[in-house]
């Protein structure tokens, strides 16, 4: 799968330019609030017509205003997940679900009802009335119904944002099987650096109406830039699951040359993962500190260093070739005296997991 957008548009005093080219997997549109993204989803979908610009996927041009190639939202076979589940109150879940089936092509080989009910866990919800679920459970009826439409690519907006944290947290898992257990390729808009890392193969950062950067979802949500608040920052890593703890619930997690200990769930050896330390939780010290409840010291390097306005200092840590950032005050970057290429210890007091 290659999609290819390109798109300028003015709306009002907002002017968008952006370009990207996605090829697999999840496609991350992500930004601050007014950014664009949900222009550019807009176009992708059909539903507004750039002034200049195009949308291809597989060498099929949907949109090309040089010769005036327009496909209608309705042909282009795309499903949407929008923030509200949009179900129809009035039929019942199996019924929701048959909806999106009955406007598949007849032709087409989709997945099968049974299939996507279970990769979504919603075997016990269809004989409901959408009244009586969760948001949650809303939302996971309404990816099946987009699903079940047999889609060529999913088009998905914030579609977590109306939800609390726990029910988020009950969804994303349903999101990373989705990615990893179909063929179809998803751009998904998220204002939301937590969920980009967990979910994202590809991520085009979007800033003003414009592609800050693009590129691989470890490389791009690794830079401190990437947060557009900065205590959201922090590096994002893969690493494979070694072993685990049953005892104590420990999982240790080996990267390209350090180990981390992960508390919680048990992981499977052998399994990948995701891991993002957030730079606020990285602690410096010049020796290796000691009687510390902290699990995770790694030796590092000073690799950068780049001072903020709110009186922070970003530093850049080469842990074996594993990169993680830490944020810590000028003040104790003064009287530690830190500076490039010095020799430290990073104490990691958070890891959070992302899959
Ligand atoms: N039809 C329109 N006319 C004028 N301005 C518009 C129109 N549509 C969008 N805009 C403006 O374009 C900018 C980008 O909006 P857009 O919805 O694409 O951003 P976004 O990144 O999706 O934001 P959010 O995360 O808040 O949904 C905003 O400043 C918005 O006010």
């Amino acid at each position: 799968m290659t999609l290819i957008v390109e798109a300028k548009q003015r709306l009002g005093a907002f002017s968008l330019d952006a370009a990207f080219t996605s090829e697999r997997g999840v496609t991350a549109l992500f930004g601050r609030s007014g950014s664009g993204k949900t222009s550019m989803i807009r176009i992708i979908a059909g539903l507004a017509h750039p002034d200049e610009g195009r949308v291809v996927l597989d060498g099929e041009p949907l949109t090309e205003t040089e010769t005036g190639i327009f496909v209608p939202k309705h042909r282009r076979r795309f499903g949407y997940v929008f923030q509200e589940a949009r179900l129809f109150p009035h039929l019942s879940i199996r019924a929701n679900l048959s909806y999106g089936r009955w406007f598949a092509a007849k032709t087409e080989h989709g997945e099968s009802f049974d299939r996507i009910v279970d990769l979504l866990g919603i075997e016990t919800l269809l004989e409901r009335s959408p009244s009586k679920l969760s948001g949650g459970e809303k939302q996971r009826v309404a990816i099946g119904r987009a699903l079940l439409s047999s889609p060529r690519l999913l088009l998905m907006d914030e579609p977590l944002a109306a939800l609390d944290d726990a029910r988020k947290a009950e969804i994303l898992p349903y999101l990373q099987r989705l990615r990893d257990e179909t063929d179809i390729p998803i751009v998904y808009v998220s204002h939301s650096i937590a969920e980009v890392a967990r979910l994202a193969n590809q991520v085009v950062v979007m800033r003003d109406g414009k592609v800050e950067a693009t590129g691989p979802a470890i490389d791009i949500l690794s830079r401190p830039s990437a947060a557009s608040d900065r205590r959201e920052a922090g590096a994002l890593l893969e690493g494979t699951v070694e072993s685990f703890d049953a005892r104590h619930r420990l999982s240790t997690v080996a990267l390209k040359s350090c180990r981390l200990h992960i508390p919680g769930a048990a992981l499977a050896p052998g399994k990948s993962v995701r891991i993002r330390i957030p730079s606020r939780d990285v602690m410096l010290a010049t020796a290796r500190p000691e009687g510390l409840s902290a699990l995770n010291i790694l030796e590092a390097r000073i690799e950068a260093m780049s001072s903020t306005e709110d009186g922070t200092v970003e530093i850049r840590l080469d842990c074996g070739g594993d990169i993680i950032l830490s944020r810590i005050t000028t003040l104790s970057c003064e009287r530690l005296d830190l500076r490039p290429g010095r020799a430290v210890f990073a104490v990691i007091k958070t890891v959070a997991l992302e899959a």
